[in-house]
């Protein structure tokens, strides 16, 4: 048995070349999704406070975003509405309207972006006067089969919209199975949809609903359909039925501190896996960044590989454009 002095495990770490080499795992802008927040108008960017360097677009601005994002080399962009206030309704059926803020965006991403994957949040929040994923009966519970409903109309008019990947984020039981039924139905066979199967109810959504615009509205929190952050083997059951329904991947959401569910998952099923670094996790990096706390640059490559040793094959992340033109240079 080899030992130290002839195993030195530094040796390989002596230089860059030798560590590149070595490196077991490797980020590329391949890795990345960009999340993107649409608004009304023409010409239009609304700097988003709690998320300092991100900002809302309007549809021509989010295709400058993309086309920037496809030369930075990322394959996929995910877009949020800000949807305007008198158009959101307690059923939040807006989301039902082909003529809505992310058709619009999709069809025009698809028209003048077409090399660059469109992904589409389907659930309700952005939508609803009560900022909730779905719909809300007397007692303020949000009903799940009648939610399931509406997100499949929403999921069908964002395919036919040209969306790419179908990402439903509402946390509703069965509603993958009704989507890919749907979707079948309509002849989308090449329709992806890549599940929030383990999205937890997180304290770190905040700077999220500011951009949306429904913090304000939100009533309560979304501790009845988003899982308990105590909560592994619930994950694995959540991923199982998923993909039985048809999910082609799967996601995890937040990142960082769902990291052994990240790799419980992949070790579990050997599936496509997607983490989402969300808002707060972003904000928090910047916010150290701010107070001269740590420096930006290897603070986020060091996150997001941190997804890839877990075992994902991306990270939605709103560092993407950042991050994918470091790892380019
Ligand atoms: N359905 C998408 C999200 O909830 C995103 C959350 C975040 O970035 O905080
Ligand atoms: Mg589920």
């Amino acid at each position: 048995m080899s030992h130290y002095p002839a195993l030195r495990l530094r040796r390989t770490r002596s230089t860059p070349w030798s560590r590149r080499l070595h490196a077991e795992t490797v980020l590329t802008p391949a890795d990345l999704i960009w999340p993107l927040f649409i608004a009304e108008g023409q010409g239009i960017e609304e700097p988003i406070a709690t998320l300092p360097g991100v900002s809302r677009w309007s549809i021509d601005g989010i295709v400058a975003r993309a086309k920037e994002a496809r030369d930075a080399g990322i394959p996929c962009i995910a877009l949020f509405p800000n949807t305007p206030p008198h158009l959101r309704s307690d059923d939040g059926r807006e989301a039902l309207n082909p003529d809505n803020l992310m058709c619009r965006a999709t069809r025009a991403l698809k028209d003048a972006v077409p090399e660059i994957g469109v992904l589409t949040d389907v659930a309700l929040d952005p939508y609803t006067a009560h900022g909730h994923d779905g719909l809300v009966d007397a007692a303020g519970y949000v009903v799940n089969d009648t939610t399931a409903e509406m997100l499949v109309g929403q999921a069908l008019n964002q395919a036919a919209a040209g969306a790419d990947i179908i990402a439903p984020s509402d946390m509703m039981d069965g509603r993958i199975g009704q989507i890919r039924d749907a979707l079948e139905g309509e002849g989308r066979v090449n329709v992806q949809i890549m599940s929030y199967a383990a999205k937890y109810a997180s304290g770190f959504y905040g700077p999220f609903r500011d951009a949306v615009g429904s913090r304000g509205l939100l009533k309560g929190d979304k501790k009845t359909y988003q899982m308990d952050s105590a909560n592994a083997e619930e994950a694995l059951r959540e991923v199982a039925l998923d993909l039985a329904e048809g999910a082609d991947s799967v996601m995890v959401k937040p990142g960082l501190p769902y990291l052994d569910i990240i790799l419980r998952v992949k070790t579990e099923f050997q599936v496509p896996v997607f983490a989402y670094q969300v808002s707060g996790e972003y904000a928090m990096i910047e916010a150290a960044v701010a107070a001269g706390v740590a420096e930006r640059d290897p603070v986020v490559l060091e996150t997001l590989i941190a997804f890839k040793r877990a075992g994902c094959s991306g990270v939605l992340t709103y560092h993407a454009l950042h991050a994918a033109r470091l790892l380019g240079a």
